[in-house]
């Protein structure tokens, strides 16, 4: 059967790990999200499944408040959604709570006389249960040659090149990869999304977008708050697999790979692919890597201040790394990856710089550079070189501007989950990731995370709670090929005379 049959009347989401954080947070406010768009049809069934002993109303009060409901009439629709969902309670190892499903599922098809039957399962699981769940799905929930099912998993995909195997083997013989939708939520952000058509939609970027024309890309992901409370959890994947071999690099072969023949998900996924294959292996004597500290003002706690956390723990929760990809296109281009956690602002975001311009007519002339701002507030701008206004012949940087908030301010955003929810409904895998790709990026991974993890393993800078990062980073980022604009000549929002008058040709 068809992969991009759309599963629209009558398809019933099984939602496990129902009593759970993430389900309680994302996936269920993503699917009444979807319903209060008119994207989930009313037909809809919801059916919570995990260990915990809930009633249906139990599961309606817990998941209810985290729904997003801006209007009147959205605040109405809450109870008409709660009506499609109920719950069962199931062991995950054993038959007995899958066989009640399929039955609840044949009753529920049965009563719509349904043609063939739709199930989206998601699993909103740890990593040490999928592989069971997806084999009791596999063997008692699947509709066989009556419908068609879809199997949705959240990351870890692994923790290193060999997990990610072993679960890729497990899961294989149970599963085809046209079933399977790896969720990277990463990829169901509004500016993710708009990598491809940002950049194949727009000849002037297609001419320009290669290492005749930029010097250094720079994708960073800062957060503002630590790991308090699952620093234990944190300790052992630190935040290179926690964002950076999945949720980084997704941008980065979107912002980096070749243009697809189309739109299709493979030409997508194998453009991707070819990217990553073309990436070098990380230089280990190129890393930054930190952990955070006490706030300078004592108000913020430090990661080792943790209980949960080894005292001796050399977790990594900064790092900036720097990659190149070698190919015709990128050769000799720094990418500088950049995340952390606790740091001064909450910001991902992505920076182009580009060459130099040569004319010899000017002087300190900064570098043109494209900001794509994936949150907060979506954004786009370029810095670019203008004349001061007016009387003078400074020069000046401006920008040319695309903030979502003012030009989009009428448009309906949806949350990454809400995206992709939907993409899994209409059978597009292009916004999930593909099991080869996790070979390759993994093969990337490990042996850096090898050693940094190992004997050897140098000693994270600290920086404090709330500041940039550690001591290094700037001269690292400059080393590699990032310059940090000239400040006395950039203001946002407003540019004032005194401002531009400091620099003249
Ligand atoms: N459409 C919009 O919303 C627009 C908003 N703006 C806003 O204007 C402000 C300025 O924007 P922008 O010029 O892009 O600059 P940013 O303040 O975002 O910083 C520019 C870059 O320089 C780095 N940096 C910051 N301080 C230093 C330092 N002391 N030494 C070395 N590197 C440093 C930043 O790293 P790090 O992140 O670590 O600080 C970042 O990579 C921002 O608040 C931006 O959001 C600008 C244009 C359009
Ligand atoms: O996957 C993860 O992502 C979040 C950041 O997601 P965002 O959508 O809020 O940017 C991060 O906090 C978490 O540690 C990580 O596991």
């Amino acid at each position: 059967m068809s992969s991009t049959v759309e599963f629209k009347e009558d398809t019933v989401i099984v939602v496990f790990g129902a009593s759970g954080d993430l389900a309680k947070k994302k996936t269920f406010p993503a699917l009444f999200g979807l319903f209060r768009e008119g994207l989930l049809s009313s037909s809809t069934r919801i059916i919570g499944y995990a260990r915990s002993k809930l009633t249906d109303e139990e599961l309606k009060t817990r998941i209810k408040p985290n729904f997003k409901t801006p209007t009147e009439k959205s605040k109405a629709q809450v109870d008409e959604f709660l009506k499609m969902v109920t719950y069962i309670s199931g062991p995950y190892d054993s038959p007995e709570g899958f066989q009640k499903l399929n039955s609840t599922i044949e009753e529920y098809d049965a009563a719509s006389k349904v043609k063939e039957s739709h199930r989206l399962f998601y699993l909103a699981l740890p990593p040490s249960v999928f592989t069971t769940v997806a084999a009791n799905l596999k063997q008692y929930v699947h509709p066989g040659d009556k419908g068609i099912a879809r199997i949705v998993i959240e990351k870890p995909f692994g923790h290193d090149l060999a997990s990610a195997q072993a679960l890729q083997k497990e899961l294989a013989p149970l599963w085809s990869e046209d079933e399977l939708y790896r969720i990277d939520h990463y990829l169901g952000k509004e500016m993710v999304k708009n990598l491809v058509p940002f950049r194949f939609a727009n000849n002037f970027l297609s001419a320009c977008w290669n290492n005749n024309f930029i010097k250094s890309i720079q994708i960073s992901f800062k957060e503002p708050f630590g790991t308090e409370g699952r620093g234990g959890y944190f300790d052992s994947i630190g935040i290179i697999r926690d964002v950076m071999q999945n949720h980084l690099f997704q941008v980065l072969t979107l912002v980096m790979m070749e243009r697809p023949v189309s739109f299709d998900a493979e030409a997508v996924r194998d453009e991707k692919v070819r990217l990553l294959k073309s990436i070098k292996p990380f230089d280990k004597d190129n890393v930054l890597v930190g952990q955070y500290t006490r706030s300078e003002d004592g108000s913020k706690p430090g990661y080792l201040d943790d209980e949960t956390v080894k005292p001796d723990s050399k977790c990594v929760t900064f790092a900036c790394l720097t990659l190149q990809v070698d190919n015709e296109r990128w050769q000799g281009v720094p990418v500088i990856l950049r995340a952390g956690k606790a740091l001064n602002e909450g910001k991902v975001e992505i920076r182009v710089q580009f060459r130099e311009n040569s004319n010899g007519m000017f002087k300190d002339i900064n570098r043109n550079e494209l900001v794509i701002r994936i949150q907060p507030d979506e954004a786009m701008y370029m810095k670019m070189n203008t004349k001061v206004p007016g009387i003078s012949n400074g020069i000046a940087v401006t920008e040319l501007d695309l903030s979502y908030k003012s030009r989009y301010s009428d448009f309906y955003i949806p949350e990454a989950y809400e995206s992709l929810i939907r993409d899994c409904l209409r059978g597009d895998h292009s916004n999930f990731v593909r099991d080869d790709e996790l070979d390759i990026s993994w093969g990337l991974f490990t042996p850096l995370l090898n050693y940094l993890e190992g004997p050897d393993a140098p000693t994270p800078q600290p920086y404090a709670y709330g500041s940039r990062g550690p001591a290094g980073l700037t001269e690292y980022l400059k080393k590699n090929g990032y310059v940090f604009q000239n400040r006395k000549i950039y203001q946002w929002p407003v540019t004032t005379p005194d401002v531009l008058e400091q620099s003249k040709i």
